[in-house]
């Protein structure tokens, strides 16, 4: 497949008249062919025009229609064979082992919400008939179903092109919920989001659903993406990104004369919180993992371990040595973009230059543009209490030991940290007691509580929450990653004593579509189905 530079609106492609720019390989500092144009206001308007027209058709489509629209999505990705790793290892720097995992990740999400859809339960149907005896008032007949919220904003992430990208996790849990998509591309795989983009179009096409189902638009600056948020047609809008952009869309979305849900992914230290006996037992263990965590993919992860917690004593004294010594030997690695660069540059040369904060270990030296030296950092439990700045995300390869007193003072530290995506506890047996301490104080901050692991590497199943209290992201009742994402786009609707030809098919007496429903407050099982 031929990349042309071209928007996707609907069915079609066009080459927006706004400013052009170029993918840039952050491995070499190259820009590549082609050009992509930027989005207009022209263009997002017909985009919301065609995602409108497309949304009363779209949401009706059967579960058997919208799983068999997600799979093929998921196969016309697959065919894109190597061109698709090729240029995303390019626009990335990401290695092409990673890119394929991510591919692979990417295809099981589509396939796992194409179950979601066919087994229904999000439709989540209840049936309350009427009592018409009732006394001293009548109950009339009462039925509930979920349905579309209406077509849907995604902001790509710039840390995973494919996996939270074009066909990432939003875009498939709003097409799963019966939601259109418009997606605003982000500038930093351009390409890759135009091959995956044409894959979703094609699939459109073969699934013979209405144009509108899915468009993508263009844009280095910000002004269509701000177009997009503020149109009357978009019902929600999804993001991963930074806490700054995150809430310039939410302020948006705040703005119009409808407000409209964001579900914004955007800031997370993910703490560590290294408990006494598990640091006694295998400090050297935990300081060797602890580095592989960090500087996996260069530490671009929303995941990634930025902050730690432990008694000061032997244990820690041990568990720093391992990590620097590992810390060391780790390469420098290409990072997504010259500005994430800038960024994690700037960020550690904050933390280097405080006199509260020790440079522990730096990684090895850069060998070529935008990459990212591992950086470890220790402060004291007084110094991080004192200032808030201390908790900020530098995003890359760096992460801050904090010293405590005791192990009360690792509890007043977790009491005074934002929101988290994650919160990871190593405990030993001998532990138990402090770890029960901590665990209310992480539950209330984090949308993961980890034991013995680490956060990096998020499993796509039913149970996952990637998600959490603010910053981590806009809205903590809910998840970007895992089934229970198809929630974010959907709402309840009651129909009481609507005449049943007019009825949808979840809640018609029959139960044609085969649920689980709560008929009368009881559960009744679909036929067939166990
Ligand atoms: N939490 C995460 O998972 C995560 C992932 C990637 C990056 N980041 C952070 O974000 C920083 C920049 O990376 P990025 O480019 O991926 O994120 P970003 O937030 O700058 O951009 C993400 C998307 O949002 C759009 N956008 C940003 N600000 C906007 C605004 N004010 N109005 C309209 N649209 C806007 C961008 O054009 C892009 O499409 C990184 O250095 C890192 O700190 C966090
Ligand atoms: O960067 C955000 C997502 C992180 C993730 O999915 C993972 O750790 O696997």
């Amino acid at each position: 497949m031929t990349m042309t530079g071209e928007m996707l609106i609907g069915g079609g492609g066009v080459y927006g008249k706004g400013v052009a720019f170029r993918a840039v390989d952050p491995a070499t500092g190259r820009e590549m062919e082609p050009a992509f144009g930027g989005g207009t206001e022209d263009e997002v308007e017909r985009a919301c025009a065609l995602a409108w027209e497309a949304f009363d058709i779209f949401r009706e489509t059967g579960p058997e229609t919208r799983a068999r629209f997600l799979e093929t999505i998921a196969r016309r990705i697959l065919d894109l064979g190597d061109a698709l790793v090729e240029r995303a290892v390019a626009e990335s720097g990401l290695p092409r082992s990673r890119i394929e995992g991510e591919r692979g990740r990417t295809v099981g999400q589509l396939r796992l919400f194409a179950q979601v859809v066919r087994e229904g339960g999000w439709l989540d149907a209840h049936i309350d008939r009427a009592q018409p005896e009732r006394s001293p008032l009548p109950r009339p007949d009462l039925r509930q179903r979920h349905i579309a919220l209406g077509p849907v904003a995604v902001f790509g992430a710039s840390n995973f092109p494919l996996a939270f990208s074009v066909a990432g996790g939003d875009t498939a849990s709003a097409l799963a919920a019966g939601c259109p998509v418009v997606i605003k591309a982000h500038p930093a795989h351009p390409g890759t989001s135009e091959l995956v983009g044409r894959a979703i179009q094609a699939a459109v096409a073969e699934c013979r659903l209405p144009d509108g189902v899915f468009s993508m638009l263009f844009d280095s600056g910000h002004a269509a993406g701000t177009a997009l948020v503020a149109d009357w047609r978009i019902k929600a809008v999804g993001f991963t990104g930074s806490r700054r952009g995150g809430i310039a869309l939410m302020n948006v979305a705040a703005a119009r004369r409808e407000p409209i849900p964001v579900y914004a992914e955007m800031s997370s230290v993910n703490p560590i919180f290294l408990l006494p006996a598990a640091l006694e037992t295998r400090a050297e263990t935990l300081g060797k993992a602890f580095a592989a965590s960090l500087t996996m993919g260069a530490g671009q992860f929303c995941t990634n371990p930025g902050l730690v917690l432990a008694v000061d004593g032997p244990g820690l004294d041990r568990f720093l040595e391992a990590a620097s010594a590992a810390l060391r030997e780790s390469a420098a690695a290409t990072m997504l973009t010259p500005g994430i660069h800038a960024a994690y540059d700037d960020g550690v040369r904050r933390l280097t230059a405080r006199s509260d904060v020790r440079t522990v270990a730096r990684g090895q030296a850069c060998a070529g543009p935008n990459q990212c030296q591992a950086a470890l950092f220790a402060t004291d439990a007084a110094a991080f209490l004192s200032d808030p700045g201390l908790q900020e995300e530098v995003f890359g390869s760096a992460s801050l030991v904090v010293r405590c007193p005791e192990v009360a003072t690792m509890r007043a530290v977790a009491e005074r940290l934002e929101g988290q995506l994650t919160a990871t506890v190593h405990t030993d047996d001998a532990d138990a007691d402090m770890a029960r301490q901590l665990f209310p104080t992480l539950e209330r901050k984090a949308g993961r509580v980890l034991f013995n692991g680490w956060p990096t590497g998020v499993e796509v199943c039913h149970a996952i929450v990637h998600g959490g209290p603010f910053p981590a992201t806009s809205d903590s009742r809910t998840t970007s990653v895992g089934a229970l994402a198809i929630r974010r786009f959907l709402r309840p609707v009651c129909y009481q004593d609507v005449p049943a030809a007019l009825l949808p098919e979840a809640v018609q007496d029959g139960n044609p579509l085969n649920l689980w429903r709560r008929v009368d407050g009881d559960l009744q099982g679909p036929v067939g189905r166990g």
